[in-house]
């Protein structure tokens, strides 16, 4: 790859890239097999069709030279002499139907060839993008923690739509090149083969252009296809937070930073386009001089009677004006393919970078996956023990960065257990571990005693109802995001659920009740009702196990107090975690864990943690407003915690 700033920026997907081997070839393989017939059957009609372009030129030759001129009798290779017509006109009527069909079947193979061609690409490039979300979404979390979303979504789309574009394109043109230039060259060399040693010659020297052209091309496109993700990328986070920019009047600053993305895509674009229009006129060069060169030597020799050169006066190569006509319009052809050689190749190279990006999304396991032995798990009690875990997110380096430590616990089935502490003390990284959606360094987490990662993540995650902090909404009705997952979801089922999540009240007051479309993320609703949905998906789901974690945070004192009466039943028979900055959620729970900078510092109930009078008392007493000034312990512990935080971030 050229020296180029770029070079320094990561392309997160740089990393998973497969480069062994050609891509395009394997995915050929692997989804073009099912579609074989059409590949085929498109095939034969291109070779067909280029089979039928050869004919005109040929037959205007034989009757230039013996209709026009009369330099030699009528005759057509393959057809016996007694099959064709004696009179002139019949022979030009023949020779004028020849060309007429053989235009009439080049437009009906055509067709054909369309028709197949398409089809192959249209279903192969689905069944790649089928396959490449369904790897996509299986990769663990930290993938996308690593990644923009424009730059998955640019693999999902460009990529793919690349690859499409290479296959109805491309490998039909290489079909043609191969067919048209082949069937012509061999009935050139068949004519006169030392006038057509000059086309033919043209090809490795084109051949060889093509190639250099290839070496210098590829790094560029990768540094289109790169720059494109970015730019995909740098516009998804833009309009996702437009809210963001408008309140901070931040648009200059952004506008400048779509500008210098867009500048990026401008100049690898450019450096590209720079390399292609200064490498085709080189082709095109090489392919007029044989031209000319066929003119000069082969019209010298019609003019004169003799070749300019004995060399090409070998042994029954007479040279008439039908013949120079043929040479000439096939030489012309020839260039035609030829240029569209180092355009394929180009396109090639393009497809390929796509292609690489796109096994490496489908070959690349996900760090968290079943065990080959995992088994489902089975009548849930909902036991959960955490037995000495540690766990580090990986920062942007690629180091680890700890957040928990030694962290043990233990809870019973039904026990309702309070997770408090400052922020970004490890509270729902604590919870995200029990949901595996990461592993831990070492230590075990345990359901019913068995460790998560002997489980399916199937039946763990359904046995878990999750609301996280901010909760998502898709784009559609309420009804649609509380049944989210669920195909037979009874009605009467759903409202009780919302009945118990505060949202059946506002929901039925929406202008079309449940049917309502709450817009792209939920923007129409309030935080507060968006929570209430998110926790009625939850209980509707009847989870085992419930993780709350922030569920209510939007909602007002006394919305969340109805709320909690409300799940106070439904949460009696099953393990539940809140997680709650507000400490009167989490006043009544059996068991409250206090966490600080990933480890926990105190556990109790409610009564024992305020007779203890460490971080969780002031943490209420600030709360209810019992404090004349705050303590100095307090005060210094949330700066230290700050700094911390900060240093870290
Ligand atoms: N995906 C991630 N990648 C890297 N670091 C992360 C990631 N998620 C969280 N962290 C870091 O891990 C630490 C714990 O975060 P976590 O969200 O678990 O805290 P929390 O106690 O739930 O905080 P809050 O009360 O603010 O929700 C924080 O320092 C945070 O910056």
């Amino acid at each position: 790859m050229p020296p180029n700033a770029h070079d320094d920026d990561d392309d997160s997907f740089d990393e998973i890239r497969n480069e062994s081997g050609s891509s395009i070839y394997r995915l050929f393989r692997e989804y073009g097999r099912k579609h074989w017939p059409q590949f085929f059957g498109g095939a034969a009609a291109s070779i067909l069709q280029m089979a039928m372009e050869l004919v005109p030129a040929f037959v205007l030759a034989i009757a230039i030279d013996s209709l026009f001129f009369d330099t030699r009798a009528f005759a057509l290779p393959l057809v016996p002499e007694a099959w064709l017509p004696e009179a002139q006109g019949a022979q030009f009527l023949l020779a004028a139907g020849l060309v007429g069909g053989s235009y009439a079947l080049n437009t009906g193979l055509g067709w054909i060839n369309d028709y197949m061609w398409n089809g192959f690409a249209q279903h192969f490039q689905h069944n790649v993008r089928v396959d490449s979300y369904d790897a996509m979404q299986r990769r663990e979390l930290s993938f996308f923690d690593n990644r923009q979303t424009g730059e998955v979504m640019s693999v999902l789309n460009n990529d793919v739509n690349q690859l499409e574009n290479f296959l109805t394109g491309d490998l039909n043109t290489i079909i043609t090149v191969v067919v048209r230039v082949g069937g012509m060259g061999v009935v050139m060399l068949a004519i006169n083969w030392r006038l057509a040693l000059i086309p033919v010659a043209a090809i490795p020297i084109l051949a060889y252009l093509s190639y250099k052209f290839r070496e210098l091309i590829h790094p560029k496109y990768q540094r289109v296809r790169k720059s494109v993700g970015q730019m995909n990328s740098r516009l998804e986070n833009n309009v996702g937070g437009i809210q963001t920019v408008k309140a901070y009047t931040t648009e200059p600053f952004e506008t400048g930073r779509v500008e210098d993305a867009s500048r990026e895509y401008l100049d690898a674009q450019w450096d590209a386009i720079m390399a292609r229009i200064t490498f085709f006129p080189t082709l095109a060069i090489t392919t007029q001089l044989s031209y000319v060169l066929v003119f000069l030597i082969g019209g010298w020799w019609v003019v004169t009677g003799s070749p300019p050169h004995p060399f090409f006066n070998g042994p029954n190569n007479a040279m008439t004006a039908g013949t120079l006509v043929l040479f000439l319009n096939y030489t012309r052809r020839f260039s035609w393919p030829m240029r569209r050689v180092g355009e394929v190749l180009n396109n090639y190279q393009y497809a390929e970078a796509a292609g690489e990006r796109i096994t490496g999304l489908l070959d690349l396991e996900p760090r968290v996956k079943d065990a080959p032995d995992a088994t489902p798990l089975d009548d849930l009690e909902g036991r959960v023990e955490f037995d000495d875990v540690n766990f580090s997110y990986e920062n942007d380096e690629g180091d680890p960065e700890q957040v928990l430590r030694d962290i043990s616990f233990s809870v019973e089935p039904g026990e309702y257990v309070g997770l408090v502490g400052p922020t970004g003390a490890g509270k729902s990284t604590l919870m995200k571990l029990l949901l595996r959606f990461y592993d831990p360094d070492d230590g075990d987490v345990r359901i019913d005693g068995v460790d998560v990662d002997e489980v399916t993540l199937q039946s763990l995650r359904d046995s878990i109802g999750y609301v996280n902090q901010e909760p998502f909404l898709f784009y559609g009705t309420a009804r649609d995001n509380i049944a989210y997952g669920l195909d037979d979801a009874d009605d009467d089922e759903m409202y009780e659920a919302a009945r118990i999540a505060g949202a059946h009240e506002f929901v039925e007051e929406l202008p079309d009740g449940y049917d309502t479309m709450v817009g792209e993320r939920g923007v129409k609703l309030s935080g507060g009702q968006r929570q209430r949905i998110a926790l009625a998906r939850a209980i509707l789901r009847d989870p085992e196990i419930m993780i709350l974690d922030e569920a209510t945070s939007h909602v007002d004192n006394e919305t969340e107090a109805v709320i909690q009466n409300n799940l106070s039943g439904m949460i009696a028979d099953r393990t539940t975690f809140a997680i709650a900055h507000r400490l009167s959620t989490v006043r009544d729970a059996d068991t409250i864990l206090v966490l600080e900078d990933g480890e926990i510092v105190e556990r109790g109930t409610h009564d024992e943690l305020i007779d203890e009078d460490g971080m969780y008392a002031d943490l209420w007493n600030v709360q209810v407003g019992d404090v004349e000034a705050l303590p100095e312990e307090f005060v210094e512990r949330t700066k230290q915690g700050y700094a911390d935080r900060i240093d870290t971030e």
